[in-house]
């Protein structure tokens, strides 16, 4: 049986059950529930803080987690990425009130607040600054106004936190994050129940991000349009009844299907439809 380590609380919690559930499997239907089997599927949820889940995968006793980069890095646990699930994206940068630091190098004696240690202390190490670093568990945007930092280190998405404790972000993003499966690093992920269950994941992936399209064109266009919708392997295409007319059905990402349905219409294909695909096997 397949042991998984979800994040049981937070930004990651919702959006990960929503992937598996969306993957076929079951999921615990009350948030106080720590661990369920799902028999039919031959997994084991485990339901754990997100900040926890590298350290229980890299001890080996869950074969896969899902948690944010940030995390993973901060916990310095011995776990790799093995997929990136596109949710939870953040990135993670300081910042201070306006005007305070000019930049990175100005942090020599300064005191730095965050929830992630791990990542602050290696980023100032690798640039030789010498700074102190204060963990705290979280709000950390009200530090400054406290006086138990001048400088915070945290979580940004959209910056709404920040601007509301009056502050600004300074230097580049220490790193970008999203939430991942991560395995313990050098375990063999080709195990066919990992294979399995990666699948369906980027089963999930893809139906969210792409959509089927269908059209009809003249058979002197083809060419034309399969350069703007050449799909996966190949668009499939289909003789009309119509002659000198063919069906063309490729899959394209839904963020250009917009744009790609105007291309084609501009080089005469006609009857453009897009569909939802629910599930997909690549
Ligand atoms: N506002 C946000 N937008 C996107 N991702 C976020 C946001 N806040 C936290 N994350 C991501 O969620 C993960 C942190 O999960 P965690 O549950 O510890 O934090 P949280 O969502 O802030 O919950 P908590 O209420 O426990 O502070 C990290 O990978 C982080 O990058
Ligand atoms: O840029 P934004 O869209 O504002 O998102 C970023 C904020 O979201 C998270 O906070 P959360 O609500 O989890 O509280 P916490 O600080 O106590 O973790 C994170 O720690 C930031 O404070
Ligand atoms: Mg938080």
């Amino acid at each position: 049986m397949l042991r998984i380590a979800v994040p049981n609380k937070g930004s990651l919690s919702g959006p990960a059950a929503e992937m598996l559930h969306e993957a076929g499997y079951q999921q615990r239907r009350e948030s106080k529930e720590l661990r369920i089997v799902d028999p039919e599927n031959e997994v084991e949820f485990f339901y754990l803080r997100p900040r926890d889940i590298a350290i229980y995968v890299s001890s080996g006793r869950l074969d896969i987690g899902i948690t944010g980069r940030d995390l993973l890095v901060d916990s310095g646990a011995n776990a790799e990425e093995i997929l990136p699930l596109g949710f939870a994206r953040s990135t993670f940068r300081f910042a201070a009130k306006p005007g305070a630091v000019a930049g990175v190098e100005d942090l020599k004696g300064k005191t730095v607040a965050t929830s992630y240690e791990g990542i602050v202390a290696k980023h100032l190490a690798d640039r030789g600054i010498d700074a102190s670093v204060v963990h705290l568990d979280g709000a950390v945007e009200t530090a400054i106004e406290l006086g138990v930092a001048e400088v915070i280190a945290d979580v940004v998405e959209t910056g709404t936190s920040l601007r509301n404790a009056g502050l600004e972000v300074f230097g580049e993003p220490i790193m970008t994050s999203e939430a991942l499966v991560i395995r313990r690093t050098g375990a063999d992920t080709e195990e066919p129940k990992v294979q399995q269950f990666l699948r369906r994941l980027q089963g999930v992936l893809v139906a969210r991000t792409y959509v089927m399209m269908d059209y009809d064109i003249r058979a002197e266009h083809l060419e034309e349009a399969v350069a703007i919708t050449p799909g996966l392997e190949g668009p499939t295409v289909s003789p009309l009844h119509n002659e000198g007319w063919v069906a063309v059905r490729a899959m394209v990402p839904t963020k250009e299907a917009q744009r790609i349905m105007d291309d084609l219409y501009a080089i005469g294909a006609r009857a453009i439809l897009t569909t939802a695909i629910h599930a997909c096997r690549l």
